[in-house]
C-alpha cells in the first residue's frame, strides 16, 4: 500500500491526511488512491508493451464510473457482466469497441444493447446462450462476436467461493465439450466465433495454475485450427491475487511475462481481465471506534462499519488488514474483536486484532478498494458510505454518502383502508 504511509504518526493517502479526510467527510468512509490505481494499471500495460493486446478492468470489482474513467483515459477496455456495468462504462466515457462481456445469464435485452453498441466480444459460458446470442443478433439484423469461456478444470488453489475453473462450478463451458459448440456455432449465421476465454478464480498467488489452463486452452486452440476453426484471440481473465497481510502474488509484470512466454509467437490477440489487481489496494474503508466493551475474556470495540458496508470478512472470513489512522503508543494494546452495529453474530470486519484503542479513534480497514463498495448493502436500512477519490493533494467525492431519504426511495403505502 505504497500510497498509504504514516507521517508523524498519521495515515497519509498520498499528500492527504486520513484524520483529515474523516473530520471533514465523516465516516465510514471508502478512499482511494488515484496514483495507486494508475500504477496498477500500468504495470499491465508496461508488460504487454508493444503486443497486440487490451486490459479490460473487470468492472464488478469497483464499478464507480469516476475510477472507471480514470482507467478509460489510461486505453483501458471493461469486462462487464450486466447492462449497469455497461452503461456505467459508457457513461465513465469507456469504448465499447474494448467490452467483452463475461457472465453465465445474459438477458435479451442485455445482449441486445451491447449488439447495438458494437463491444468487443461476448464471452459466452454455454451451449443455451450461445442460441440466444445467435438469435438476438438475427432479429437485430447484426452478427454477434463471440468467444466462449471455457472450463479448463484446474484448481485454482483459492477459496471455493472464488473457484470457478473447476468442472463442478458453475461457470463456462466443459473442455471436453468445447470442440462440439465451437463447431456448433461455427455454423450458426448470427455470429461470428473469434476468440477463446477462460477465468478460473479470484486471488490467486500462483502462476502456475494459469499455465496450467493455458496450455490446456493452446492445445484446444490447436485443436479447432485443424478443423478450420480460426481462434483470433485469447482471453485469460482475470484473477491475480493481491497481499492482504502475508500472501505473496506475482507482480502483475511477472505473471504477463510468464503468459508471454508460453503464448510465443502465435498470433493472438491477448486479453486480460483484471479486477482485484488493479485495485484492491488502492482502497481503505475509514471507520470510527464508537465504544469499547468487554463481555467474559472477549474485548470487542465497536465500530460504526459493519458487514453491509465490506461484507468480505463476514461472507469469506477473508482477512483485512486493519491500522490505526493516529498512532497512539500511550494506550496498552490488546486483542479486539472489530464489531459493526448491525444485528448479525457474523457482523465482524477483523478478530483478535492486537490495537491500542480507545473510544473515538480512527481505523483503517485495508485493501478495500476491490468488492468492497460495490458488494455494500442497505442491510438494517444503513446507508451507503461515500467514496472519495485522492489525487495528490486533492480529494472527491466521486459517490455522495446516501441519504436515509435514498433508502426509501421507490418505496410506496398502500392505499388507505377507508
Ligand atoms: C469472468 C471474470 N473476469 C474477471 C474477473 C476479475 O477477477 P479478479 O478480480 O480476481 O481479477 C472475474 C471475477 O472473479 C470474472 O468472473
Ligand atoms: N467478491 C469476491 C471475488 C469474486 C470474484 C468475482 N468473479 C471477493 O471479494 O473476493
Amino acid at each position: 500500500m505504497d500510497s498509504f504511509e504514516y507521517r508523524d504518526g498519521v495515515l497519509f493517502c498520498e499528500e492527504v491526511s486520513l484524520a483529515q479526510v474523516a473530520e471533514t467527510q465523516g465516516t465510514p468512509a471508502y478512499v482511494y488512491s488515484r496514483e495507486a490505481i494508475e500504477r496498477a494499471y500500468m504495470a499491465y500495460a508496461n508488460a504487454l508493451n508493444g503486443r497486440d493486446a487490451l486490459i479490460c478492468y473487470a468492472v464488478k470489482a469497483n464499478s464507480n464510473i469516476a475510477l472507471l474513467n480514470l482507467l478509460a483515459r489510461l486505453g483501458a477496455g471493461f469486462d462487464i457482466v450486466s447492462l449497469g456495468e455497461l452503461e456505467r462504462v459508457l457513461r465513465a466515457g469507456g469504448d465499447p469497441a474494448k467490452v467483452v462481456f463475461s457472465g453465465v445469464g445474459k438477458q435479451p435485452a442485455e445482449i441486445r444493447r451491447a449488439l447495438e453498441l458494437g463491444i468487443f466480444c461476448f464471452n459466452i459460458e454455454s451451449d443455451a446462450e450461445l442460441d440466444r446470442v445467435n438469435d438476438v443478433a438475427l432479429e437485430a439484423g447484426q452478427v454477434a462476436r463471440v468467444s466462449f469461456r471455457v472450463n479448463p478444470d484446474v484448481d485454482a488453489g483459492t477459496h471455493p467461493y472464488i473457484s470457478t475453473g473447476l468442472k463442478e462450478n458453475k461457470f463456462g463451458i466443459d473442455i471436453d465439450q468445447a470442440e462440439a459448440v465451437y463447431r456448433r456455432a461455427a455454423a450458426l449465421p448470427g455470429v461470428e466465433v473469434v476468440g477463446m476465454d477462460c477465468h478460473i478464480g479470484s486471488q490467486l498467488t500462483e502462476i502456475s495454475p494459469f499455465l496450467d489452463a493455458l496450455d490446456r486452452l493452446l492445445a484446444l486452440i490447436d485443436r479447432l485450427a485443424a478443423q478450420g476453426i480460426v481462434i483470433h484471440h485469447l482471453d485469460l481473465g482475470g484473477g491475480l491475487g493481491v497481499c492482504y497481510t502475508d500472501e505473496t502474488p506475482p507482480s502483475a509484470e511477472a505473471f504477463v511475462e510468464a503468459m508471454l512466454e508460453r503464448i510465443g509467437d502465435r498470433p493472438l490477440t491477448l486479453i486480460f481481465e483484471p479486477g482485484r489487481s488493479i485495485v484492491a489496494n488502492a482502497g481503505v474503508l475509514l471507520t470510527r471506534v464508537e465504544f469499547l466493551k468487554q463481555t467474559g475474556e472477549k474485548h470487542f470495540a465497536i465500530i460504526d462499519a459493519a458487514m453491509n458496508d465490506l461484507i468480505r470478512p463476514s461472507l469469506y472470513s477473508a482477512y483485512q488488514e486493519i491500522i490505526p489512522v493516529q498512532l497512539n503508543d500511550d494506550v496498552p494494546s490488546r486483542r479486539w474483536d472489530l464489531v459493526g452495529p448491525v444485528c448479525e453474530t457474523g457482523d465482524f470486519l477483523g478478530k483478535d486484532r492486537e490495537l491500542r484503542l480507545q473510544a473515538g479513534d480512527l481505523l483503517a480497514v485495508c485493501s478495500a478498494g476491490a468488492y468492497g463498495f460495490v458488494m455494500a448493502s442497505n442491510y438494517n436500512s444503513r446507508p451507503r458510505p461515500v467514496e472519495l477519490m485522492v489525487d495528490d493533494e486533492q480529494v472527491y467525492v466521486i459517490r455522495e454518502r446516501e441519504k436515509i431519504s435514498d433508502l426509501m426511495q421507490g418505496e410506496q403505502l398502500l392505499p388507505s383502508d377507508d
